[in-house]
């Protein structure tokens, strides 16, 4: 196991998702059951709730990846499946962007069918991001869409029939691994991501998008987050929705 780095020794931007993931854990209580989310900010969230674990804090959580679990598990957090725990307390987990009302672009590490349907059965998700992810709107950063590996080239061309309906025009790319090789999540399907830089009614999109036969689910998160804990320059803010 790799011990965790001091947070002297990180760079600025980690510094802010793990001031960010520090505050989150105000919000976690003894006895919960918590959604553990995906990403470079949900990693240093995991990371220091272990620490609070090694302290007596009795929490089980529930992974949105196998890279999550693999974390957790390596820290000694107790960990169960969201079979065995349906209705979680709590999740708390990043984001790519942050819009309007919290509404919410996520996938960026491919986990967003977990991620989203782990929110879902969180009675609160908490979103922890540095500040330069709250946008105006949402799109600068490309949606990923995952879809099945069957036909592609058609769904592709419903996809872009769907945005177009939604107002959204823009290149669909197969996501790759570093190494050149296609990327599978960990249900086994692909990621379209899709650079529509501006989209004016995510939920709109959203219902389009998830109308399309092939679409598994894409990273629009409409409705489902209520808080957002951002750290920037200017410190931590806690904001809630309306
Ligand atoms: O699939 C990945 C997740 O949706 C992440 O929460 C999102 O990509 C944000 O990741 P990060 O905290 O690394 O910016």
């Amino acid at each position: 196991m790799t011990a965790a780095k001091s947070p002297d020794a990180l760079s600025p931007a980690e510094a802010l998702k793990r001031e960010a993931a520090a505050r989150a854990l105000d919000y976690v209580r003894s006895g919960m059951k918590l959604g553990l989310g995906t990403g470079s900010t949900a990693k240093h969230f995991v990371d220091l709730l272990a620490q609070r674990v090694a302290q007596g804090l009795e929490v089980v959580g529930v992974p949105t990846s196998e890279a999550t679990r693999a974390q957790a598990e390596s820290l000694g957090v107790p960990l169960a499946t969201l079979d065995e725990h349906p209705v979680l307390d709590l999740v708390i987990d990043g984001a790519d962007e942050i819009g309007p009302d919290f509404s919410l672009i996520k996938g960026g590490g491919g986990a967003l069918l977990r991620e989203k349907i782990v929110a879902t059965a969180a009675q609160q998700m908490i979103v922890i991001a540095d500040a330069s992810k709250k946008v105006a709107r949402l799109g600068t950063f490309p949606l990923p869409i995952e879809v099945v590996d069957f036909g592609v080239a058609a769904i592709r061309r419903s996809i872009d029939k769907a945005a177009r309906a939604a107002g959204c025009q823009g290149l669909l790319t197969l996501r790759r691994r570093p190494d050149g090789h296609v990327f599978v999540t960990d249900q086994g399907h692909l990621i379209l991501d899709a650079a529509y830089l501006s989209i004016s009614d995510p939920a709109t999109l959203a219902a389009r998008l998830s109308e399309v036969p092939g679409v598994v689910e894409h990273g629009l998160f409409i409705n489902l987050a209520s808080r957002v804990i951002l750290a920037g320059a200017d410190g931590v803010t806690v904001l809630d929705r309306a």
